[in-house]
């Protein structure tokens, strides 16, 4: 395990890598996140972001590389020793997995499942004022508090990934991974929860990662870009200074085989 290193990322990939059936899909990846910080990783369909992402919270498993949560080498699904780093890691995705017919509460209040007895699992009835309370606060951060009582099958999808993102601060996690959180939401929604997770990075400290389709989303709001083609990280560069040409190196096909040999 690597020492548990001062001013380390709140989050450090390195060298991940992956491939199905012998094709490579992530190709030696770095990626850091700092705590407050908001990264947009970008690139084009298949070069391998939801990958990456998933390998990291331990839904695949990579083939090799390391993934260090504030300097502590995060093991295998399954290694106990590596269990409260994973609760330290919340993954939000776009197709938004909210219990439909229990309240936004009550969803809220399952992210802190992982550090509570089984029942509570069994029966949200069972979950702690305290809980409640603290679900209520993350309501409040997101801007759904007033709906709290609300079915969340009666939501709109901004607010129901609203309340997904509650979800993740309800489980007390430091950094926030988002699989195209945005892609199912009209402009104004996604540019709503796309800001929000700035903020919670700005304002809450939290490290967070975002998939997203929108360079221009990404120009807006995070703090930096990374950008992988072929399951590499071939751009990465503070958000506001991502130039044009840094945008077609990850979409114009031509232009991201230049890239890929260049890097
Ligand atoms: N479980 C799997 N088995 C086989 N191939 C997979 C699997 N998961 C992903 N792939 C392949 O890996 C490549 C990268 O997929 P991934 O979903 O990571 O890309 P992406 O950059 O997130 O794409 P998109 O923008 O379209 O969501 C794709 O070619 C995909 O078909």
């Amino acid at each position: 395990m690597a020492a548990q290193g001062a001013g380390a990322p709140a989050l450090a990939v390195r060298g991940l890598r992956k491939s199905y059936s012998g094709r490579t899909v992530l190709d030696s990846l770095d990626l850091d996140v700092a705590a407050g910080e908001f990264v947009a990783v970008l690139g084009a369909n298949g070069c391998g972001k939801s990958t990456a992402l998933r390998c990291v919270v331990g839904l695949e498993t990579p083939d090799g590389g390391t993934v260090l949560v504030h300097g502590r080498e995060v093991g295998p699904a399954g290694d106990a020793g590596s269990a409260e780093l994973r609760r330290r890691t919340a993954m939000v995705f776009q197709q938004i997995h909210l219990v439909r017919r229990r309240s936004a509460l009550d969803n809220v209040c399952a992210g802190a499942l992982g550090r509570l007895p089984l029942r509570h699992s069994l029966t949200p009835a069972l979950f702690p004022r305290e809980l409640r309370e603290e679900a209520m606060a993350c309501l409040d951060r997101v801007g759904m508090a007033d709906r709290a009582a609300e079915p969340a099958g009666r939501l709109s999808g901004g607010q129901q990934q609203r309340v997904a993102i509650a979800r993740a601060l309800c489980q007390r996690a430091e950094i926030i991974l988002a699989d195209e959180p945005v892609s199912a939401l009209d402009p104004a929604a996604a540019d709503q929860v796309v800001s929000l997770l700035a903020e919670l990075a700005r304002d809450q400290g939290l490290a967070i990662a975002a998939v997203l389709h929108q360079p221009a989303l990404a120009a807006r709001h995070a703090d930096r870009v990374v950008g992988l083609v072929a399951g590499r990280a071939v751009v990465d560069a503070p958000a506001s200074r991502l130039t044009a040409a840094d945008v077609d190196a990850l979409y114009v096909p031509d232009l991201r085989l230049t890239h890929l040999e260049a890097s």
